[in-house]
């Protein structure tokens, strides 16, 4: 029996249950494909990329980093091994400071007798989490590479590939913010467009590729437009709403937090979003959330926030691209614009745990006048990545999860929906049975409006 074959003999041809968390063994959700290809295929795409690179690597780290570059792929190769042969999850085994509450999440599902749950068995959030948690701990508990982000240069390749797109958002932007003036039924009108430009961002994603880049090459604008019929809830109006009625409350230091998804091309739509909504005063602060660690081949970190804007102000060929990006380093040299890594995104929680477990974070996103969160994954911990029926509304879905005012914009790339029309889902389903995969269909919701 091939080790495949027995992953598929251990799961069951159905769908999940409605209303409970998921889990990867029911083949009929996306978690299973996930579990036994997507996952093992972007381990081994991080390998392959490390052989390819070593050259590279033993040059900027020294030839002592060779036993590095082994030890990680064997890594590697073993976490492949232990998915697909459904091997009981093994503790973290390095010194940094989340281990400990992973080893604590892993020991309070583990059974009274000591036994460990496994891959095909246990809440798909937690495991999906765990696989790219024991990617970085390969990278981490090794001596030259524990900094080193094996998706570093893909990030940066997928910014470059898109800078047709940008140029054309950017000259947008650049015009508008040059005027002295500009009517509020303009801003009326646009704002709604810039937000969406950052949803349709989430769509660039290269945790659906292991990697390689989605380049975006149309107007960014014109697809706002070409792609509404794609949209399956769309309440951008009550946040235009909610942002216009507040120009006119004498409210000081607005602060807006962005929940982070993917570096490249949707963080620069995620810049270009802030700085509309600075320059015209609808808030006076931004405080971007990424990820502390190199986490679903694509999210933002330090590293990348930093390199991006580095990129836009200077090295960009686009001379309104380099405008954009010094703006860009203008609010983060005024402390308008904060950048914060906090350990809670990078574990295996969803947000409806965050104030019993992460008090701090909830009582920081507690001073927020508004949340944005980005992207599926953040949108699967909104809603406690539970398969709720399609209908179930947004608000209740989010459940106890009410720091603040909160926007989502997610493309869908998982089986995880809500706060849609009665019908629709069953609609689309029968019509394109991949609507949930690819990030080709997208939501605007809203909760505390
Ligand atoms: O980058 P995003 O939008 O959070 O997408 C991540 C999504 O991609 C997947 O890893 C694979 O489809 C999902 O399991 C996950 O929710």
């Amino acid at each position: 029996m091939t080790i495949e074959s027995k992953l598929f003999n251990l799961c069951i041809d159905e769908s999940p249950p409605r209303n409970k968390p998921l889990v990867a063994k029911y083949m009929r959700s996306f978690a299973f494909p996930v579990l036994s290809k997507l996952s093992p295929f972007n381990i081994s795409k991080t390998g392959s990329y490390l052989s390819a690179n070593k050259n590279v690597i033993l040059q900027k780290y020294g030839a002592e980093a060779e036993n590095d570059i082994t030890s990680v792929l064997e890594k590697l190769e073993s976490l492949i091994a232990d998915i697909l042969s459904n091997s009981p999850f093994r503790e973290l085994s390095s010194d940094n400071i989340d281990v400990k509450i992973w080893n604590k999440v892993l020991d309070d599902f583990s059974d009274q007798d000591g036994s460990r749950p496994t891959w095909v068995y246990t809440n798909w959030l937690y495991t999906e989490c765990y696989i790219h948690r024991r990617i970085f701990e390969a990278f981490e508990t090794s001596t030259f590479l524990k900094n080193y982000d094996p998706f570093y240069e893909q990030k940066m390749k997928a910014l470059s590939h898109c800078e047709e797109a940008m140029d054309i958002l950017g000259k947008f932007l650049i015009k508008y913010f040059n005027k002295n003036n500009v009517p509020l039924k303009n801003l009326r009108e646009d704002l709604p467009k810039i937000i969406k430009c950052a949803l349709w961002g989430n769509r660039c994603d290269l945790s659906q590729t292991g990697g390689d880049a989605i380049a975006q090459t149309e107007s960014p604008l014109d697809l706002v437009e070409s792609l509404q019929d794609l949209m399956l809830a769309d309440e951008s109006s009550k946040i235009v709403d909610f942002l216009f009625t507040s120009l006119n409350e004498s409210k000081n230091n607005k602060i807006l937090d962005i929940i982070l998804d993917n570096a490249g091309y949707e963080l620069f739509t995620d810049l270009c979003l802030a700085d509309y909504l600075v320059t015209y005063k609808f808030v006076d602060i931004v405080r971007f959330h990424g990820k502390a660690i190199p986490w679903f081949v694509s999210d933002v970190t330090s590293q990348d926030f930093t390199a991006t804007i580095n990129y836009i102000a200077h090295t960009s060929r686009s001379e309104t691209l380099k405008e954009l990006g010094k703006r860009w380093e203008g609010y983060f040299k005024s402390g308008q614009w904060i950048f914060e890594s906090e350990q809670f995104w990078t574990l295996p929680f969803n947000f409806g745990q965050m104030k019993s477990l992460d008090n701090e974070l909830y009582s920081k996103l507690s001073e927020s006048f508004l949340i944005i969160s980005k992207g599926d994954l953040n949108y699967r911990k909104l809603v406690g990545d539970i398969f709720w029926e399609p209908t179930v509304p947004f608000t209740q879905a989010v459940g106890s999860f009410k720091p603040s005012k909160l926007l989502a914009l997610r493309t869908l790339k998982s089986d995880i929906t809500c706060g849609l029309a009665e019908g629709l889902a069953e609609h689309i389903s029968k019509n394109d049975p991949d609507w949930l995969k690819i990030g080709k269909y997208a939501v605007i919701h809203v909760d505390g409006l």
